[in-house]
């Protein structure tokens, strides 16, 4: 398993993992005339698309999505499309290609099949992608107890449709699978209870049970988890 833990505190965490993050997209620019980076929403990356913002990158090459996003309108509080372009695609990262995962359609499961065509043509594997982690051991909006969780761990395509048991909104959702399609994982996490839950996940037992589990007992993708303490 090619897991690097990094225990980072406090407000240089944002910036040093922003760093990384800018050095492996400048690479992947550099090698291949174009970068991915796709983002989870909530609140541990805001800070670091802040601080992503502020690097000198060739924005005008990269591409930015989503890791998930809330079925709401993107002027929405809880919309990820908004903390994406309130946070990141400000300034010369404006020049960056947004892909929403948000459409007009009524809910995500009737949007879902032209999401599913557009993340499909885009350049995979993607370059970076950032997970966060909840308090049950979700990733993306692949949710313990989930109607849709076995679907999105063992499904080919690339997004899924979910409502998730607990928080609000139907959600769309990258799967296991793309996911997986990446050459980079970061996992941001923060505060002891967090660190508890992934202690637990790292230790073996079914993905079901703790769905970041998908991204941690795999060993074909680099995975660097920054574990904030405070
Ligand atoms: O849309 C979302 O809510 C996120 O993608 C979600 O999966 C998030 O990563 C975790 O819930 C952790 O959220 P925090 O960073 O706020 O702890």
């Amino acid at each position: 398993m090619q897991t690097e833990h990094i225990f980072a505190t406090g407000a240089q965490a944002a910036t040093d993992i922003a760093a990384r993050i800018a050095t492996l997209l400048s690479d992947a620019i550099t090698e291949r005339g174009v970068a991915t980076l796709a983002v989870s929403g909530g609140r541990s990356p805001r800070p670091v698309l802040e601080a992503l913002s502020k690097v000198p990158l060739d924005w005008t090459k990269l591409i930015v999505t989503l890791v998930d996003e809330r079925w709401v309108d993107p002027v929405s509080a809880d919309s990820n499309e908004r903390l994406v372009r309130e946070t990141l695609l400000q300034g010369p990262a404006a020049a960056a290609r947004f892909v929403p995962m948000k459409n007009s359609a009524a809910d995500a499961y009737a949007g879902q099949s032209a999401v599913e065509a557009d993340f499909a043509a885009l350049p995979w594997p993607f370059d970076i992608i950032l997970l966060g982690m909840g308090d049950d051991g979700h990733t993306a909006s692949l949710f313990p107890q989930g109607k849709e969780l076995a679907e999105g761990l063992s499904s080919p395509a690339y997004t899924i449709a979910a409502t998730p048991p607990v928080a609000p909104h139907q959600r769309l959702s990258l799967t296991a699978h793309a996911i997986l399609q990446s050459r980079h994982i970061f996992l941001q996490i923060g505060g002891a209870g967090k660190k508890a839950v992934y202690d637990q996940a790292l230790a073996s037992g079914p993905v079901e049970e703790l769905p970041i589990r998908l991204a941690l007992l795999q060993d074909k993708v680099p995975v660097e988890v920054w574990i904030a303490e405070s």
